[in-house]
């Protein structure tokens, strides 16, 4: 026998579920799914330049605890209610987080928090939670990480991202290619927006590319393409904030060069806020200015927020505060609500 050359680095494999089965254990009812319908065609309009809404994508970094993360949604939705003349409220429910060198790898990967990886747990759990954000009639934005584990949630969100550590990737472009809802890519961690634009690009067509299908089959599938892919600025390394009016313009008249709509996303978070989360505050200081300078491209802003300020290390859920972010550190409930007054505001004067 000669020497065995395939898996001698896996350890163990476990069945994994399929998105069928999922499905069929946690279905989407009719009235959701026409609230998603609706809410995609709501994004793809504000994107547009079509609906003068500004898309607000709001909540924490990561779900960890879909207890607060629902009473966070309900709270949000609350305080968007009396602003919807202005903005168009999406949350944000993050179930997949892109380490940069290692560290918990969300909800779904990691459930229990405990690195007991109890996956189909973790795919069950986002379901369910994206069902409980669709009951509450508020739309859902993610981040795609792993391109299969969209086949067991992707019907559930109204709004993808695809994030600075994969926007390069041609996997990533694929996956976007076919995905049912609006799709933003980041500019890259250095802060490079070039290759953001070269994925909206790519991902307008159409892509054949391997896939995991409803039933759990390896298939080969046919995207025809999505048009409704745009830009998020997030700041980066290299280049420092995008937000200021001189990136703003700068990103309005690259995606305009390459015959793509002068539309951008801002998130407040990650590279503009440099982590730090009472910064987010100046980035919609700054939004604010500009959308009322007339800077038409700002279409929508991203800000990490959740029931309690800050960040705190991981630990057993039991010893975890509640409400507060074991990923990046967000601004509080409290200190976002006078934020969404600010830009409800902005939007109406720019009118
Ligand atoms: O948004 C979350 C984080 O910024 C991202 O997942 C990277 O996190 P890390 O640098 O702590 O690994
Ligand atoms: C990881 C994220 O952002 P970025 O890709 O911009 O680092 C995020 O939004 O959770």
């Amino acid at each position: 026998m000669s020497e065995r050359t395939d898996d001698i680095r896996i350890s163990r494999a476990q069945p994994l579920i399929t998105p069928w089965i999922l499905q069929e254990e946690l279905p989407l009812p009719e009235p959701e799914a026409a609230a998603i319908a609706r809410a995609r065609r709501d994004i793809a309009a504000v994107l547009a330049g079509d609906d003068p809404r500004l898309l607000v994508i709001a909540g924490p970094c990561s779900v960890h605890d879909p207890a607060a993360l629902l009473d966070y949604a309900a709270r949000f939705q609350a305080i968007c209610e009396p602003h919807g003349d202005a903005l168009l409220p999406v949350l944000r429910v993050y179930f997949e987080k892109p380490r940069t060198v290692i560290g918990w790898k969300g909800l779904i990967n990691d459930p229990d928090l405990d690195d007991s990886f109890r996956i189909n747990k973790g795919l069950h759990l986002a379901r369910r939670v994206l069902l409980d954000v669709a009951a509450l009639g508020l739309p859902a934005a993610s981040e795609f990480l792993d391109t299969t584990f969209g086949q067991y949630y992707a019907d559930l969100v109204s709004f993808g991202a695809i994030g600075a550590r994969t926007v390069e990737s041609q996997v990533h472009r694929e996956l976007a290619s076919g995905l049912s809802m609006p799709v933003g890519f980041k500019n890259g961690t250095s802060g490079k927006i070039g290759v953001a634009i070269d994925a909206i690009r790519s991902a307008s067509h159409s892509h054949w590319f391997p896939s995991l299908t409803k039933e759990g089959t390896p298939a080969v599938l046919q995207s025809s393409g999505n048009p409704h892919c745009h830009l998020i600025l997030r700041g980066g390394s290299d280049t420092g904030p995008n937000y200021h009016p001189e990136a703003v313009q700068a990103a309005a008249e690259a995606l305009a060069k390459q015959g793509l709509p002068a539309s951008v996303i801002v998130d407040c978070s990650h590279g503009n806020s440099e982590k730090d989360p009472a910064r987010q505050a100046q980035v919609v200081s700054s939004l604010c200015d500009q959308m009322e300078q007339g800077q038409g491209a700002i279409r929508g802003v991203m800000l990490e927020s959740h029931l309690v300020g800050g960040n705190q290390p991981m630990a057993a859920p039991a010893a975890l505060a509640y409400g507060q972010s074991i990923t990046d550190a967000c601004l509080s409930l409290e200190d976002t609500a006078p934020l969404l007054q600010q830009l409800a505001a902005a939007v109406r004067r720019s009118a």
